[in-house]
């Protein structure tokens, strides 16, 4: 397996003289890195002239003791760190999983004779349980994401070894099918679940050749599995001698899904963290990540998005070349299934002789610069699509099998680093959905579209036109876009170092002053809406009892802020906290769960209903329990005499100044820390606007915190303590509310007065509740 064990680690780079000179160089031969090319290489890589590392890169492998080796670990080394175990038992079930994989191809016939189904049948089956697999992901990935990793894998494969058992017990094909959609949903863990544990217990600097080995391990037993399972059932004998490979294949599999139930749970992101900031830090308590603000979030990681999109692009040709593969060789050269196996198995024993180079070569690359790390996969992609003319047109199998295992080993180079390569580029929040999210991608576009496109091929001109159409152009487009990708890995990588520079400073600020927690935090928010940024490093905070106006020009940002903090959208960048708690991918309704609420204005109020049943469906998300629901009520109308004299009268009956006191009385129903209002006063009577006005007394001396973005330039001075001033995304003023009328630009925008006034300096530092006065 890996070289990298105890014996000095050695770089056989050519330098900057193209990666694939290099690769060979590591293969046949290896010479030590210098320490000054490291130190180059960390220089040029200091993203956007920030002075810190970025994670993996450089200083790889940074002792936690804070002492950086001279070197990136070996994989011994950063084996050792982590405690072996969580890495022997992920092996052992990756290989446990290609076994039981490639079961079925082998054992189909029996199968379909002792099941009396058709080829069909058992075809549409095979296909079906990795369709199954990838279903599962983005559930795997949101419970990786939330939860021990050790449970979960352990309880999937308890779930996937109990499925295999059954697929020896199924007496019909309908019994079959539920076992293979069974089995492929449990294995579904082993994208985002293992590899996110993977990635959080083991030292960055290794991930490459963890991918690499796992990569060996999967490949050898795929390749072994028919000699396995076929031995079984020969062994056996007779139609249902098939049975006993599922029903053996089952018992290792049990024996470690126990092992992994007690697998230790890292700290997650402790590598990134260590390498970046010199110490873990851990987020206690983080609320649950919702799977569209992740999913937002990693569509903005511009070397996913493009990533993705490459295996999208090489999924048309990937998916359906084996078939169409093995259709040309028996049509062709007349081959059995026998023969057909042999030509498959070539390229996959010298993909296992190549893979552990190619794991070292990586985490080399990636030290130095990750941007060479990702061209080299794109590199080992390309040229694997100018395999395949050849192959497709040699004259006989055996030059058919030559040809194609240098397609092979490229290709299962590539993919091995691509796991590890997205375990870094994501924030490590988000790991599970991560990989979860680039399998549905490449399942949904690649497989989908490349067999929508190769049917017709094939029936028209064949299989080689069909595999010479898909194959060749998606596989060159996906390596070039994978190198493009390459341009936004800095980018990218610094974003997460700023996030976790983030974190640490807000972590020792909490540290500090403890008792000074505000209850609303916005740190260095991004966002856009398509490729329009409306948001640029946008940072205030509000604390308990506290109002804040957010004023500014027309589409000046104000709304968005409100709907980024409830929820309803999710910055590209920067953090939002409540109560210290970062809750920037918590999903809306669980962020009114935890304190953050909107008033949703008059149009928020159910027309046909009365005010008390208004109140009612108000509390909906509370009907577990009636008492609590019927307090609060009291409590909100309690506020409002007005609506307690008209509480049966329909809403609709009700003035635009009433329905605004209901919708706030329904706010207040869920117990706000935070409230936010877009405009409180928009076309109401001055009586009306003092009553309300009131009302927010009140509730600011009881200590709610609210956020009010307003129109009116007295209705904010009036309510608000401090305020903020945007102008085109931006904060251009941050300071106390009363101070705002002395602002030329404030009244160049209210009041009409000189509209060129300089904005470019009035804004404080976030956080700061300062006094420009
Ligand atoms: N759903 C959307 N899609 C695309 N662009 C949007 C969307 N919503 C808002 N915008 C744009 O984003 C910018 C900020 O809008 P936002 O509504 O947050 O501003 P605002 O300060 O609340 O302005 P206003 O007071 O006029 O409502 C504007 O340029 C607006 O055109």
């Amino acid at each position: 397996m890996d070289g990298g064990t105890a014996a000095p680690q050695r770089d056989g780079t050519g330098g900057e003289h193209g990666d694939l000179a290099d690769l060979a160089g590591a293969v046949l031969d290896e010479s030590p890195p210098t320490a000054a090319r490291r130190a180059s290489g960390r220089s040029r890589r200091s993203a956007g002239g920030a002075d810190t590392a970025l994670p993996g890169v450089g200083a790889a492998g940074a002792d936690p003791a804070g002492k950086p080796p001279a070197e990136g670990p070996t994989l011994r080394q950063g084996l050792r760190r982590g405690g072996t175990s969580v890495f022997t038992v992920l092996l052992i079930l990756t290989a446990l999983d290609e076994l039981e994989g490639a079961a079925l191809a082998v054992l189909a016939p029996d199968i379909r004779d002792s099941l009396g189904v058709g080829n069909g049948t058992i075809v549409f089956l095979g296909v079906a349980a990795g369709a199954f697999t990838v279903l599962g992901a983005v559930p795997m990935g949101w419970i990786a994401d939330r939860f021990r990793r050790g449970p979960v894998i352990g309880a999937s494969t308890a779930f996937f070894a109990m499925m295999v058992f059954l697929s020896g017990f199924a007496m019909n094909a309908f019994m079959f099918f539920w076992t293979r959609f069974g089995a492929g949903v449990a294995k579904s863990n082993s994208g985002p679940v293992q590899g996110s544990l993977l990635a959080d217990t083991y030292p960055i600097g290794i991930r490459g050749r963890l991918g690499a080995s796992i990569g060996v391990s999967g490949r050898l037993c795929a390749v072994l599995s028919p000699l396995v399972v076929g031995g079984i059932a020969a062994a056996v004998g007779g139609p249902d001698g098939w049975r006993w490979a599922y029903y053996l294949l089952g018992l290792p599999v049990v024996v470690f899904a126990a092992f992994a139930f007690f697998l230790p749970e890292p700290p997650r992101g402790q590598w990134e963290k260590t390498e970046v900031l010199g110490e873990v830090i851990e987020d206690e308590n983080p609320p649950p990540i919702s799977i569209e603000a992740a999913f937002a979030r990693l569509g903005r990681i511009r070397t996913l998005k493009t990533v993705i999109l490459a295996f999208a692009a090489m999924g048309f040709g990937l998916f359906t070349t084996p078939v169409l593969g093995n259709l040309f060789l028996e049509q062709e050269y007349g081959l059995d299934a026998f023969e057909r196996g042999m030509v498959g198995t070539a390229g996959g024993v010298a993909g296992l002789l190549v893979l552990p180079f190619v794991g070292r070569y990586y985490d080399r690359r990636f030290q130095e610069d990750p941007a060479r790390a990702l061209r080299l996969i794109g590199l080992l992609i390309v040229p694997s699509a100018l395999f395949a003319p050849l192959q497709f047109f040699a004259p006989n199998p055996v030059l058919f099998a030559v040809f194609g295992v240098p397609q092979v080993v490229l290709l299962s180079c590539a993919f091995a680093l691509m796991g590890p390569l997205m375990q870094t580029i994501v924030p490590y929040r988000l790991r599970g959905l991560g990989t979860a999210m680039a399998s549905i991608y490449v399942f949904f576009i690649g497989a989908t579209g490349g067999g929508l496109v190769s049917a017709p091929l094939i029936d028209g001109f064949g299989p080689r036109t069909a595999v010479l159409i898909t194959l060749v152009p998606a596989t060159i487009i996906g390596g070039l876009l994978i190198m493009r990708g390459a341009e936004h890995v800095h980018g990218d990588l610094a974003l997460i170092v700023a996030e976790l520079h983030e974190e640490q400073a807000e972590h020792a600020r909490r540290q500090a002053e403890p008792d000074r927690l505000p209850v609303l935090q916005v740190n260095h928010v991004d966002f856009s809406y398509g490729q329009v940024q409306v948001l640029y490093d946008v940072g205030f905070e509000v604390r308990r009892g506290e109002v804040l106006a957010l004023l500014g020009t027309n589409g000046a940002g104000k709304s968005t802020i409100l709907r980024l903090i409830a929820g309803l959208a999710t910055p590209e960048r920067g953090v939002i906290r409540l109560n210290g708690r970062t809750v920037t991918f918590v999903a809306p309704e669980q962020r009114v769960r935890m304190g953050i609420v909107s008033l949703a204005g008059g149009a928020g109020v159910f027309p046909g209903m009365s005010v008390r049943e208004n109140l009612e469906m108000g509390a909906y998300i509370h009907r577990a329990d009636p008492d609590l629901v019927r307090e609060r009520i009291e409590r909100s109308l309690a506020l409002f005499p007005r609506l307690v004299e008209r509480a049966d009268e329909p809403a609709s009956a009700l003035s635009g100044g009433q329905q605004q006191m209901l919708a706030l009385a329904m706010a207040l129903l869920h117990d706000p820390e935070v409230l936010l209002i877009d405009e409180l006063s928009l076309g109401l009577a001055p009586a009306m606007v003092g009553e309300l006005l009131e009302v927010i007394e009140r509730l600011r001396a009881e200590g709610l915190a609210m956020i009010v973005v307003e129109q009116s330039l007295n209705v904010a001075m009036s309510i608000a303590d401090r305020a903020l001033f945007l102008e085109k995304g931006r904060i251009r003023f941050e300071g106390a509310a009363a101070d705002l009328a002395e602002r030329d630009f404030v009244r160049a925008v209210f009041l009409g007065g000189d509209a060129g006034a300089d904005t470019s300096d009035e804004r404080s530092a976030p956080g700061e509740s300062v006094d420009h006065g």
